[in-house]
């Protein structure tokens, strides 16, 4: 069996290197650049990464090629990210990045010529009646399955994932053992590339800063000022520079750049209990009868615990209700959707109010 595995520079990756050599398997190695050569202020420093990579590749005796898919990474992924943005939603670079990137293009470059495509994400596989579902890691803090719920069927049967099975403790313990040069590394940000960079400074590049109201929603009162709906999302606490909080962002008006607000520890106005997906995307198949609800879990950003509710179609959209009240649903954001076990990741659609 030909595999080729998707090498970052960090412990995760090169642990599943590693599983995969005692195996008796021989990797070919891949490194993705992403970031931009040519663009001093967002340059990823990928250096460091390149060096453990290939360190990784010589202790094990594997091949390692560096595949530049830089062009591609700003094309589509920072292009979708600018995109959502500006239109006052909260976009997923993670999730397109893995979508388009790691096993869209790199698909098409160079993973076409091998059978299996191997990961350091904390994921697993399922065969259920012949068909693969993604399902989820044992570490249920590292599980990364909501970074993959856009993938398609092709993908997820290509993809193997070493490290489904270990807790990141694990990880962390075989990678000194074995003495693997990125063992005492730190774990990376998640956000592939956006990760390695400010947010704000990536913002600002390309949206620049306009000074808009703050405006406590309850009272219609202007409190403070911002400068740019774009750098502000649902759900958030921080960074707003308002005193006697804590206040969160409750909702934003594009048109006219405000900033709605609301004060309190407990805010009611920061929760819902239901929200819309459009667009639905199963990964595997769609497991749900017709008109009847199902029970599910689900996440809306990335955390380590799942939500519980019920799932419904409705006209285009699926329509999710919560069993609790939830902080911060944030149109644009992927609802990523589980079986009522948290075992099988089933899709993911974007939230709409
Ligand atoms: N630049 C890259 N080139 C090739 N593969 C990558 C790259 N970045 C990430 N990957 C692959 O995607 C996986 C998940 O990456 P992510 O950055 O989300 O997680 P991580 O847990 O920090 O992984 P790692 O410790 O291996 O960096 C990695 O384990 C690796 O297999």
């Amino acid at each position: 069996m030909e595999i080729a595995a998707l090498i970052s520079g960090g412990v995760d990756s090169a642990v599943s290197v590693h599983l995969l050599c005692e195996q008796g398997y021989k990797p070919h190695l891949f490194y993705i650049k992403i970031g931009m050569d040519t663009d001093d202020g967002l340059t990823c420093t990928a250096e460091e990464d390149i060096e453990l990579a290939e360190a990784t590749a010589r202790k094990y005796g594997l091949d390692f090629d560096i595949i530049d898919l830089q062009k591609e990474y700003w094309e589509r992924v920072v292009a979708y990210t600018i995109d959502k943005v500006k239109q006052g939603l909260t976009p997923n670079p993670d999730v397109m990045c893995n979508k388009l990137i790691k096993f869209g293009c790199f698909e098409e470059k160079a993973g076409y010529a091998y059978d299996k495509i191997v990961t350091g994400h904390y994921a697993s596989t399922r065969i259920i009646d012949g068909q693969t579902w993604l399902a989820t890691a044992k570490d249920p803090v590292k599980d990364q399955t909501d970074f993959l719920a856009q993938i398609d069927y092709l993908q997820v049967s290509k993809l193997m994932f070493p490290l489904g099975e270990y807790m990141k403790e694990d990880v962390r313990r075989i990678a000194k053992e074995a003495k693997l040069p990125s063992a005492l590394r730190k774990d990376s940000q998640g956000i592939c590339f956006l990760g390695k960079i400010n947010y704000n400074d990536f913002i600002r590049r390309f949206l620049g800063e306009q000074t808009g109201k703050i405006i406590e929603i309850e009272s219609g009162r202007i409190i403070g000022t911002h400068r740019g709906f774009w750098f502000h999302t649902i759900g958030q606490r921080k960074g707003l520079g308002l005193s006697g909080g804590p206040w969160f962002v409750i909702d934003k008006d594009v048109e006219q750049n405000i900033v709605y607000v609301s004060r309190g520890y407990d805010t009611e106005k920061q929760y819902g209990n239901t929200f819309q997906l459009a667009g639905f995307h199963f990964i595997t198949a769609n497991p749900w009868t017709e008109g009847k609800e199902t029970e599910i879990r689900f996440k809306i950003r990335h955390t380590d615990t799942f939500g519980t509710g019920y799932i419904v179609k409705e006209n285009n959209h699926y329509l999710v209700t919560s069993n609790e009240k939830i902080q911060g649903i944030a149109p644009g954001q992927f609802g990523v959707i589980y079986d009522k076990d948290a075992q099988l990741c089933i899709g993911s659609g974007e939230i709409r109010r």
